[in-house]
């Protein structure tokens, strides 16, 4: 039985980048990956990368609206080819630089536990067990497949990963669920020149944002052309023909629908993939969702083994697994002294077109809680930047305390909002008010120079 100083399973952000640390450090480290596909983990191969790739190509896609739909065809697969070359550079990428290190090891197998300390890799080479005495527990999440009649068994099912492996642009797209995954999709597809519908069970779209950013992206989504349907429950889907059929109802209505399509993604969230880790033999718990607890050091139930990433629930962001990195490094080699609460508030932005990006609470939330604030709202339209680049769609919200003039939250619905709201993100995470951003200096024409009318 081979033995290192510790074992990674799963190739995700915090434990690829934990690894190089703990060799750096002259620990030995296995890395274990299910998938030769998966070097490098979700970000890199089958989430953010690939996916901010093609919505950078929908955005040019989508300026050439007069385009057939054959020639759409084909810029949708010149878009997949640059799609797969950027993603094959950096899986290799990432490959190597944890395979070429002296004191890494990467085996190629699925990963479960056997005890504490030993974890068995069942890859095409057989099976064998590792053992450790430090465990860290990176493999992320995976697709949540509802218990939709005749979904399994459909030739037209996707998930996020399968449709961009499409080479074919579907005519019609059908999604199910109208989250961050949902929204993207809806928002490329729909640039690329595809007829989307996005089916929603919750009975509005993003419950979490004020009424009147989610009236906004809506509005903007719907000038693109997607169809929203709200509070639906997709009954049945059944192949027919040459392509799916999708039966929903209305939910408390007796209102049924039926919608044809050549494509149906599922995007009705991601569930921690903790299901063949056999973690009972480590002795690690999991929650009622399968997701590993851990405390806010990150240490599981198991002392020795910690969990990174999604597949400890909560977040699910590129950016969280990375930060559990960092918690991680400061427990064992540091002062101790990070945490998994001093992150917060953490941004986010969902990349639809504009992208939509929040930090802090929004005004429902204040204004639920009785807190004494000033919301100031400006109108995209307003921001000679957008006026010079022609996008005029979208609003601007900063939630401020009355009182001390803190920034207690921001919403941005506009271009370049993912870049623009980690501006925000420093100004509030190193205490400043609103009167830093009101009277900063920033350069002009800018997305950024809003920020002096929103903090007044
Ligand atoms: C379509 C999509 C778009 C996204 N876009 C963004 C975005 O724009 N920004 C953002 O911040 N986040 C985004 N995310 C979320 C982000 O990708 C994840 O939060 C992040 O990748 C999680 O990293 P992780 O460290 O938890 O593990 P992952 O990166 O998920 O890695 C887990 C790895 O473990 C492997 N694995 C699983 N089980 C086993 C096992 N038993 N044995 C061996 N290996 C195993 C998997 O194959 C995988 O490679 C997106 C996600 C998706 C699906
Ligand atoms: N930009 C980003 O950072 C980014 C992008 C994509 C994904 N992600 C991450 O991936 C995770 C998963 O994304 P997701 O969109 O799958 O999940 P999600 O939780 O964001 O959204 C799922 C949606 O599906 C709906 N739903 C659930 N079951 C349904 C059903 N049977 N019929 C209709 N609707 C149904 C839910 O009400 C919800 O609105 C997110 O939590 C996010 O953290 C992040």
């Amino acid at each position: 039985m081979k033995t290192y100083d510790a074992i990674i399973i799963g190739f995700g952000k915090g434990g690829k980048t934990l690894a190089v640390e703990l060799a750096k450090r002259e620990w030995t480290v296995a890395v274990v990956e299910r998938s030769e596909k998966m070097y490098g983990g979700t970000c890199i191969n089958t989430g953010c990368i690939p996916t901010k790739t093609l919505i950078h190509q929908a955005k040019a896609a989508a300026m050439r609206l007069e385009l057939p739909f054959d020639r759409k065809k084909e810029f949708y697969r010149r878009a997949v080819a640059v799609k797969e070359e950027v993603v094959s550079s950096l899986r290799d990428r990432n490959y190597h630089n944890l395979a070429d290190r002296p004191g890494i090891a990467v085996y190629t197998g699925v990963g479960s536990f056997v005890s504490p300390d030993e974890v068995s890799v069942e890859g095409a080479e057989g099976r064998q067990v590792l053992k450790a005495k430090y465990i860290f527990i990176d493999t992320g999440a995976e697709t949540v497949l509802p218990p939709i009649d005749g979904l399994s068994a459909s030739r037209f099912l996707h998930t996020s990963a399968s449709i961009m492996e499409l080479k074919e642009l579907p005519r019609r797209l059908a999604i199910v669920g109208g989250g961050y995954i949902g929204l993207e999709f809806a928002s490329m597809y729909a640039s690329f020149g595809s007829e989307v519908t996005v089916f929603e069970g919750g009975p509005v779209l993003m419950p979490r944002e004020d009424r009147d950013v989610a009236d906004s992206v809506r509005e903007t989504l719907e000038k693109k052309g997607i169809v929203f349907r709200t509070g639906a429950d997709v009954l049945s889907v059944r192949d027919s023909g040459g392509a799916a059929k999708v039966s929903w109802r209305q939910t408390g209505e007796g209102r049924v629908g039926e919608l044809e399509a050549d494509a149906v993604l599922i995007a009705a969230g991601r569930r921690p993939a903790t299901e063949v880790l056999n973690l009972e033999a480590a002795g690690v718990k999991v929650d009622s969702r399968g997701a590993v607890i851990v405390d806010d050091r990150l240490r599981t139930s198991n002392p020795n083994i910690r969990a990174i990433g999604d597949v400890k629930g909560g977040l699910q962001f590129t950016y969280i697994s990375l930060d559990d990195y960092r918690i991680i490094r400061d427990d064992l080699f540091g002062a101790a002294v990070r945490k998994t609460g001093d992150r917060d508030p953490v941004a986010y932005s969902v990349f639809i077109d504009p992208p939509l990006s929040h930090i802090g609470i929004t005004e429902e939330t204040a204004r639920r809680n009785n807190l004494d604030v000033r919301v100031n709202r400006i109108a995209v339209a307003s921001i000679p930047r957008m006026r010079t680049i022609g996008e005029t769609d979208g609003l601007l919200k900063a939630v401020i305390d009355a009182r001390t003039n803190r920034i207690l939250g921001c919403t941005l619905f506009c271009p370049e909002s993912s870049e623009v709201i980690n501006t925000v993100a420093v100004a509030m995470k190193s205490g400043r008010t609103a009167a830093f951003l009101r009277d900063f200096v920033f350069t002009h024409p800018s997305v950024s120079e809003a920020l002096n009318d929103l903090f007044v």
